[in-house]
C-alpha cells in the first residue's frame, strides 16, 4: 500500500523489489565497480558483483527472440495489465508464470471461478512489466504486501485485493501497545527515569545521556487515577523534548542514509482505492521532500537506525515492531508542512491501528525558522541537531481515540536547511500489517 494518512504520508513498504533483469537497465550500480571487477572480485563475490557490477562483468542479461507461441502469450498477458518483461537466466519460469496467469485470469478470473465483485475484477491487473518475473523468483510470498496489490494476476490473488479479504481484524488476545491510563503512566515513568536529569541513574546500553523538558502535561494525581474522556480533555496533554536524544555522528548518519533512500517530493494522501491503499497526490501544503528509511531501501537494518529504533522502544515501552519506517525530511529555505494532525482515521480499525504517539527527531541545527508549532497549544519547538519531540495523537483514557489539540505545523525555514525524522508509533504492529498491504 502506497500511502496513508491525514498528513499523507506514502508508507514506506510498499518499495518494489528491487531486482530487474532488464537489458536497457543494466549498468553498474557503485563507481568502484571495474576496479573490482579487474582484482577478480567478479569470481571471487559473485552475489554481490553479478548483480550490482553487471557491466564490469559481463553478465547483463542476454536480449532474447521469442518464439511464436511466446509472443502469443506475451499478447495475451498483456490484456490483465502492463506487458511483460521475460528475459536473463529466469525467462524460462517466468514464461510458465505468464502461461499460468493466463489461464488463472481467462479460466478462473472471468469464468466466475472466485467470487469477485466487478471492482475487484478490473482491478485486477499487474501493474508492473516485471510481475511475473517476481513471481516466477518467490516475490508473491517473500514481499506479499506489495505484490497482492500491484501484481495480483501473476500471483493468482485476485480476491486478495479485497482488503476485508487480504486483511482480516485482529482477534481479540492481541494485545495494544496502551491501554486506556497507559498514556500519562508511560509519559510520567519517562520523565521519572531520563539519565540527564537523574544524575545517579545509570545509562543503559544503546542509551545516550538524554534529558527531558516538559513543554505541557495533565496535571499529577494523587493516588489511584481516574479513567475519563471528559477527565483527559480538561488537562492539556503531554508534550516533552529530550536533549542530546541523538549523538552527532547518528544524526549525521541518518541524514546521509536519507541521501542513499532518496528524498523526494513528499506526498499526501489521496483517494481511498478499490484494494483499500490510497492514492499519493503532490500537496501544496506540504513542500519538503521526504525519505523512508526501510529495509527494502537497506536502511532499516543498518546499525544506526535499528539503534534508534531500540532506544525508542526502551524509552517508550512499545516495541520498534508497532513503528512505521523513519521517514527523513529535508526542507530548504522557503519549504514548510502547513497545519496537520498526524492520526489517520482509517487505521483506526485496521490491523495496524492507529497512530498513537509521534516520536520526532532534529538531526542538525536550523540557521533560521523550521520549529514545529503546537498551534492549540502555544508551543513552538526549535529544531537543535540531536534532539527530539514526543506527543501523543491519542487520548489517555481511550488510546483509539484522536487528541485533536496535537495539531502542529512545520514552519517555513528561512535561513539554512533542516533535516528531521518522524518514527510513528501505533497502536498494533505496524510492521506485520505493512508486511500484508494491510496499513
Ligand atoms: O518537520 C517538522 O517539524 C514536523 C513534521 C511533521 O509534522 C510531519 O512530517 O508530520
Ligand atoms: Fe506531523
Amino acid at each position: 500500500q502506497e500511502c496513508s494518512a491525514d498528513d499523507a504520508t506514502c508508507s514506506s513498504s510498499s518499495s518494489t523489489p528491487d531486482t530487474t533483469t532488464n537489458q536497457e537497465q543494466c549498468k553498474d550500480t557503485h563507481d568502484n565497480c571495474s576496479f573490482w571487477a579487474k582484482q577478480g572480485e567478479c569470481d571471487a563475490n559473485p552475489n554481490y558483483m553479478h548483480i550490482f557490477c553487471p557491466i564490469s562483468c559481463n553478465t547483463c542479461p542476454e536480449p532474447r527472440q521469442a518464439s511464436t507461441l511466446e509472443a502469443l502469450l506475451l499478447i495475451e498477458v498483456s490484456k490483465y495489465g502492463k506487458s511483460q518483461k521475460v528475459e536473463g537466466k529466469d525467462a524460462v519460469k517466468t514464461l510458465e508464470v505468464i502461461e499460468r496467469t493466463v489461464d488463472y485470469m481467462k479460466n478462473v478470473v472471468f469464468k466466475g471461478g472466485v467470487d469477485l465483485s466487478e471492482d475487484i475484477v478490473v482491478e485486477c491487473t499487474n501493474k508492473e512489466e516485471l510481475c511475473a518475473f517476481w513471481a516466477a523468483i518467490g516475490e508473491c510470498e517473500a514481499n506479499p504486501g506489495y505484490m497482492k496489490l500491484k501484481c495480483a494476476p501473476s500471483c493468482q490473488t485476485c480476491d486478495m485485493i479485497d482488503i476485508n479479504k487480504r486483511c482480516p481484524p485482529l482477534t481479540d488476545d492481541v494485545v495494544p501497545a496502551l491501554l486506556p491510563g497507559g498514556l500519562n503512566a508511560m509519559f510520567e515513568r519517562i520523565v521519572a527515569t531520563a539519565p540527564g536529569n537523574n544524575t545517579d541513574l545509570e545509562i543503559a546500553p544503546g542509551m545516550t545521556n538524554y534529558s527531558v523538558v516538559i513543554h505541557s502535561r495533565p496535571a499529577p494525581v494523587e493516588g489511584e487515577a481516574v479513567i475519563d474522556q471528559k477527565l483527559d480533555l480538561e488537562q492539556p496533554p503531554w508534550l516533552i523534548t529530550f536533549n542530546n536524544f541523538l549523538t552527532d555522528e547518528e544524526c549525521e548518519q541518518l541524514i546521509i542514509l536519507g541521501h542513499k533512500s532518496e528524498y523526494a517530493r513528499s506526498k499526501d494522501v489521496g483517494d481511498l482505492q478499490a484494494d483499500g491503499s490510497y492514492d499519493s497526490v503532490v500537496s501544496t501544503s506540504r513542500t519538503s521532500e521526504n525519505a523512508w528509511c526501510s529495509y527494502q531501501k537497506k536502511c532499516r537494518s543498518e546499525e544506526v537506525p535499528q539503534m534508534i529504533h531500540e532506544r525508542i522502544a526502551m524509552i517508550t515501552g512499545i516495541k520498534a515492531n508497532h513503528s512505521e519506517d523513519f521517514q527523513i525530511l529535508k526542507y530548504e529555505p522557503g519549504q514548510f508542512y502547513r497545519r496537520h494532525h498526524d492520526y489517520i482515521e482509517l487505521q483506526a480499525d485496521r490491523q495496524c491501528g492507529p497512530r498513537v504517539l509521534t516520536f520526532f527527531l532534529y538531526l542538525n541545527d536550523v540557521e533560521e525558522g523550521g520549529a514545529t508549532n503546537f498551534p492549540l497549544l502555544d508551543i513552538a519547538v526549535k529544531p537543535k541537531k540531536g534532539q527530539a519531540v514526543l506527543w501523543p495523537s491519542v487520548l489517555n483514557s481511550d488510546p483509539k481515540a484522536k487528541d485533536y489539540r496535537t495539531d502542529h505545523e512545520a514552519q517555513d525555514v528561512i535561513k539554512g536547511i533542516k533535516f528531521g525524522a518522524n518514527a510513528w508509533l501505533h497502536l498494533y504492529d505496524y510492521m506485520a500489517a505493512s508486511e500484508m498491504g494491510c496499513t
